[in-house]
């Protein structure tokens, strides 16, 4: 395989980059700290950069990249990107985790080596608990003088072994571990606890660090400002003194997680801490400039000394960008709604999947009051949100399962997919391990594929697409595949259970997708989301980005209760915000509540109004 010498390496997939991104992609002798707005590319970056290194090789065989991202779809995202660019053995050098998949990963692989009493069994559970069993644990266990809140943080922060015998909040961690591990039939594991699981691990054995850091010398950080304490203490208790160089980028302004313990400090942490060189980016490849003027209004209350970003990306719609569209009632307002999108599909503007509506909480209130009004104007509305069996619609999309049969599936519904057929040969080559240098394995692929292709095709022809035969397509796709290959391929399906709850979740979706199909490509259009309008709360909508962003609700009763003195509030306000490429809109109800003061203020600087929208057969401001 040959390789590119530094100096002639392009980006790929986009035709510049400005400036400071190509010293942050050059630095690879010293670890960078990128620092950008929302839609600075700082996620593309990563990904060029990724296959920057790769090519030239400046990550070599046997080396790997180790990529890490707080949500499945980014760290889905940017495997993706990195596989279009570059040849399966070299894109099969960068994993992509997001944390918990990462510190799960190393549990399952390195079990064994887990010091005893911590040690969990193959089949141990994870769980997310909720405020109220770790009240309920306070309770049988009778502490006094630590609630559940404190309970929870101080089990993601104290390390392993920790001793029963201390201060009352270690004495309730000690006993929380002993009673996941002994008073129910599975042990049940946390995500927090599992991270505690694998700095105790890598402090204890260091066999299996040396082997880490032999393993990756360069690492990714997305979306570091959501960074928590734990996390970077695993990060250090894994690297700290080895060579490594990292790679990490962030947006201090896109801070949301303080509740979930972020540290506040998390870019100085880094930068002192791993000697980093801080570079920051000012373009906006995402939104037009009139967009930019707005966010850039909302940026400077959460920072006053921002600065403003430069707008890459051409204005595409006459009239508003950005208003409060205010309504009477609930259901004038629902019905304004599809006629506005019925409207701009017709007109040619947008399809159905470029418009989000955002909800602050309770996605399934919202869809039963939107429904009814999409249907009857012929579209489609979709709750990412909502579960199918034990996992949200958003998350079934993005694993690797999903990604896999999908393109299998698609294959065999249509007659002519030559993406779809590249891809596909892409996952085979990484499932088998095939070197792209090794002509008769790829030959052999190539031909196992057609053959099954050709198979598919014949039986999707005499399968109806009808619920029922989601077993029958999906799982012919499956079998060509090999259960045991993914699981062994992928670390997240190591466990039969974690497989299995996939699995489900994507029979579960197809079959619902099959009941009013009229063929096989529409039933996968519907299970992708084609032609539907996504509907998703806030916080699911981070990395995402909508060509029109619907904020629904501007009202005290949902999800308007931010309150503009809690920056991390005004964080995810401005995180929704600046998802929009081209318009964002908000809603705001009379007939539900008072509108947010605070709101309307912050957006009136920009020129943001309120708009009476009447009866959905125009606008009509009032000034
Ligand atoms: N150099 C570039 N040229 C053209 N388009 C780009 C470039 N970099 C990024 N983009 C596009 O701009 C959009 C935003 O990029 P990306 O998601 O990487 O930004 P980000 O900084 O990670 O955003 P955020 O923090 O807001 O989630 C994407 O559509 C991406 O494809």
């Amino acid at each position: 395989m040959s390789l590119l010498r530094p100096d002639e390496w392009e980006p790929q997939g986009v035709t510049e980059l400005e400036p400071r991104a190509w010293a942050a992609l050059r630095q690879t002798a010293q670890s960078v700290l990128v620092t950008a707005g929302a839609g600075a590319g700082k996620t593309e970056f990563l990904a060029q950069k990724a296959t920057y290194l790769l090519q030239t090789g400046l990550c070599s065989t046997p080396k790997r990249i180790l990529a890490i991202s707080f949500k499945r779809d980014a760290a889905y995202n940017l495997a993706e990107r990195v596989a279009k660019r570059c040849p399966a053995e070299q894109a099969r050098r960068f994993d992509s985790y997001t944390f918990d998949a990462f510190s799960k990963s190393l549990v399952d692989r390195f079990r064994a080596a887990i010091p005893e009493p911590y040690r969990p069994p193959a089949n141990y559970r994870i769980v997310m608990p909720r405020r109220l069993e770790y009240e309920y644990f306070l309770d049988t266990y009778n502490i006094r003088g630590v609630n559940a809140q404190q309970l929870e943080r101080a089990i993601a922060r104290i390390q392993l072994p920790v001793a029963d015998n201390g201060p009352e909040l270690q004495r309730a961690v000690a006993l929380y571990w002993q009673s996941q591990y002994n008073d129910y039939t599975y042990v049940s594991l946390s995500f927090p606890m599992l991270n505690r699981l694998v700095e105790l691990l890598l402090r204890e054995n260091p066999e299996i660090l040396k082997a880490l850091r032999l393993t990756y010398s360069i690492v990714f950080l997305d979306e570091f400002q959501d960074t928590t304490f734990s996390q970077f203490q695993l990060l250090r208790t894994a690297f700290d003194g080895s060579d490594a160089i990292f790679t990490a980028v962030g947006d201090d302004k896109q801070r949301i997680m303080v509740w979930a313990g972020a540290m506040p400090d998390a870019f100085d942490q880094f930068e002192r801490q791993f000697g980093a060189k801080r570079i920051s980016l000012v373009s906006n490849w995402r939104s037009h400039e009139d967009l930019v003027r707005i966010q850039h209004v909302i940026a400077t209350r959460i920072d006053s000394t921002v600065e403003e970003p430069e707008a890459r990306v051409e204005r595409l719609v006459d009239g508003d960008v950005a208003a409060i569209w205010e309504f009477a009632g609930e259901n004038e307002e629902s019905n304004c709604l599809a006629q506005w999108i019925e409207r701009e599909v017709q007109a040619e503007n947008i399809e159905q999947h470029d418009v989000a509506i955002l909800v602050r909480m309770r996605a399934d209130v919202v869809e039963s009051q939107l429904s009814p009004a999409f249907e009857a104007h012929g579209l489609r509305l979709r709750n990412v949100a909502r579960n199918v069996g034990d996992i949200a619609i958003q998350d079934l999309l993005s694993e690797d399962l999903t990604q896999i049969l999908m393109r299998l599936l698609r294959l065999g519904a249509t007659e002519k997919s030559p993406e779809n057929w590249n891809a596909a040969l892409r996952d085979l080559q990484f499932l088998e391990a095939v070197n792209s240098s090794d002509e008769a394995g790829l030959r052999r692929l190539q031909q196992r594929l057609e053959k099954f292709v050709r198979k598919f095709r014949r039986k999707l022809r005499s399968l109806d697409p009808i619920p029922n035969s989601e077993t029958g397509s999906a799982g012919a796709a499956l079998d060509f595949v090999g259960t045991q290959v993914l699981r062994r391929a992928f670390p997240a399906y190591q466990r039969q259970t974690d497989f299995d709850r996939i699995w489900k979740g994507f029979l579960l979706l197809l079959r619902e997708c099959l009941e009013d199909a009229e063929t096989w490509s529409d039933a996968l259009d519907k299970f992708e989301g084609l032609n539907h309008t996504a509907l998703m709360t806030i916080h699911k909508s981070k990395g995402l980005e909508f060509h029109t962003i619907i904020f629904y609700g501007l009202d005290n009763q949902t999800w308007w209760s931010l309150r503009p003195d809690r920056m991390e509030e005004l964080n995810s306000f401005f995180v929704a915000f600046t998802r929009a490429k081209q318009r964002g809109f908000f809603t705001l109800c009379n007939e539900r509540g008072q509108p947010v003061v605070w709101i309307e203020n912050l957006l009136a600087p920009a020129g943001v109004r309120r708009i009476d929208f009447c009866g959905g057969s125009g606008v009509k401001s009032v000034d």
